[in-house]
Parts: C-alpha cells; structure tokens; sequence
C-alpha cells in the first residue's frame, strides 16, 4: 500500500489595501473570519486562517495593508507585521488587482522575499475583460519580480481558488497537521467578536468613520451557555462620539444588534452584548498602548 505523505504550511496574503486579501482568505477557508469592507485599511491583526485537505493544510496568514500614507506610531507597528509575517512562511501570495499596478502596490513588492517562493495572484478577473491587454499587464509585472507562479482568479465571486492551492500545495513542506481539520481559525472567540463589532462599525459609519479608531473587548465571560460580552469602541476625541453613536443612539444599537446576531451564528449560543463609546485620546500615537492589542 503506499503512503501520501502530509503537508502543511504557513501562506502569508499581501497586498495594499483594497486589493482584496480578506475577501481571498474568507473564500480560500470558506467562512467569514476575516472583516471586508470597501473601505482601506480595516484589516489591523494578522489573522489566521486555516483550509484542510486530505493530504493538505494551509494556514493562512492574513496581513494588513502596506502603509503609505499615515507614518504614525500605529502604521509603523503595521508595517512591521508586514515584515515579520513574510519571513517565517512557506509560500507568499501577492496579490494585485487586475490591470492595477500602482506607486502602492510596487511599495509592497519591495518587500517581498526572495528565498520564499511567491505567487503573483491577479485579483478582480471579472473586471478585467479584454484578455489580451490583462496578459500584457501579467507580463509587465513578471518582468519586475521571480514570481514562482501566477493565477487569475476572482475572490469575490470565488473564481480559479482550485487552481490558486494547486500552486501552492507543491511549496508546503511534508509535515503533519498542525491544527485539528475542523478548526479554521486559531483567534479565540474574544477576538472574533471585537472583529465582528469593526466590521458593523465599517459598514454603518462609512466614510464618517473616525481614521483613529478602535474596539477593546471589556469583558468575555461564560454565564452557563450564555456569553456577557462588554465591548468599548474607543475613539480619540470627544466630537467622535456622537458620529458612532447616532441621533437617539440609533446607530450603536443597529451596530450592536447586528454583531450581537453574527455572534449568536458563529459561536452556536445565545449572546449579551453591551457596546459603548469611550474617548482614549492620543491613543493612536501610544505605543505602549498598541502593546495592549498586540499590535507592535
Ligand atoms: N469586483 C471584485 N471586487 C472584489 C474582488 N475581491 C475583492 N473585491 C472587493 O474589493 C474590496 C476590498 O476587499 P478586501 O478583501 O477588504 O481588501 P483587503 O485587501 O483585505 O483590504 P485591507 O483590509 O484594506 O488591506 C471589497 O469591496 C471587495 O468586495 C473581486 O474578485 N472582484
């Protein structure tokens, strides 16, 4: 009888903001972990995301954006992770948008490895409808870096995703699993739910979303199978506040409303939930504070 071997490895998804990493990771694992929004920059932690085959695991790693415009204590700490997440991965999928090959864009390609194997994968394929021009655009990119593959695909509307792990599964090492095959994230539900609440703040606030923002879960706590979670979106002045709260409170209890029932499907039981709005002013230039999230 023979024998296939195992493997598992470690794939880092980089790209600017907006090229769609966490709409790739969220289709690649097959539920939503990661947020989206069309707004830049919302993903700030790395995330893990993890896809299981019979013979495969992949472990995704889900970085955020390369920052360009804002050069304060937090982007630094951002742009370190970029960094850090690169060099302990197996394979490195770099993504771009189809016929989108900007000043950003080249920013994160000067980061990539040169020992790691990387995939150029061409995100966005169905907005791109003349093919003759979208392969001179591939080629126009090869011509800048080794790309150890490429692949078109469509996150959104999860196109060529077959195709994307059959490029990757030859880069990952002959190992045994190192999570269980049902498990498809390693953040804890703490985590999940402060994710949950940015993205319901991304998607009612929109452009009035304050840049200096962010969630800090208060309290988690197991009442039988109820969860109590207390959650505090911080702001960083005064003025900020009645932006995310709303007229009446009408926002905050939308935003808490929907992440309340989002919690309640993704952790199978029944959810309290208290949202409120604190100002921690100056915190985005606080680095002892970023410490705090994890961030440096
Ligand atoms: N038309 C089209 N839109 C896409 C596709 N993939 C992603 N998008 C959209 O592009 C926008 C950005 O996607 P995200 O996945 O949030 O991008 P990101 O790279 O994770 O962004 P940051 O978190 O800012 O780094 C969203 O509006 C997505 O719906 C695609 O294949 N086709």
């Amino acid at each position: 009888m023979t024998h296939t071997p195992f493997h598992c490895g470690f794939v880092a998804i980089v790209g600017r903001p907006n090229v769609g990493k966490s709409t790739l990771m969220n289709h690649l694992i097959g539920q939503k972990i990661s947020i989206t929004s069309k707004k830049s920059q919302t993903t700030r932690h790395r995330v893990t995301g993890i896809h299981t085959e019979d013979a495969a695991q992949f472990v995704f790693v889900d970085t955020p954006g390369f920052q360009t415009y804002h050069k304060g204590a937090l982007n630094e700490a951002l742009n370190k992770s970029v960094k850090d997440s690169l060099g302990s991965v197996d394979c490195v999928l770099f993504l771009l948008e189809a016929m989108r090959f900007t000043a950003a864009d080249r920013e994160v390609m000067a980061l990539l490895p040169k020992k790691t194997p990387v995939i150029l994968v061409v995100n966005k394929l169905d907005k791109a409808k003349d093919k003759l021009a979208l392969q001179a655009f591939i080629d126009e990119v090869c011509a800048e870096f080794e790309f150890a593959g490429v692949e078109v695909v469509s996150a959104k509307h999860g196109q060529r995703l077959a195709e994307l792990l059959d490029q990757v599964r030859p880069h990952l090492p002959e190992s045994m699993p190192l999570y269980p095959e049902d498990m498809i994230t390693d953040k804890n539900e703490r985590f999940l739910a402060a994710e949950i609440v940015r993205e319901k703040l991304f998607r009612y606030l929109g452009e009035e979303l304050p840049y200096e923002m962010n969630v800090e879960v208060e309290m988690f706590e197991m009442d039988g199978a109820l969860r109590r979670i207390h959650i505090a979106v911080l702001v960083d002045k005064e003025h900020q506040k009645p932006i995310v709260i709303g007229r009446g409170g009408e926002k905050l209890k939308k935003i808490s409303t929907e992440a309340r029932l989002d919690m309640e499907k993704l952790f199978d039981g029944k959810v309290f939930l208290q949202v409120w709005v604190k100002v921690k002013s100056g915190w985005a230039d606080d680095v002892r504070f970023l410490r705090e999230f994890g961030l440096d």
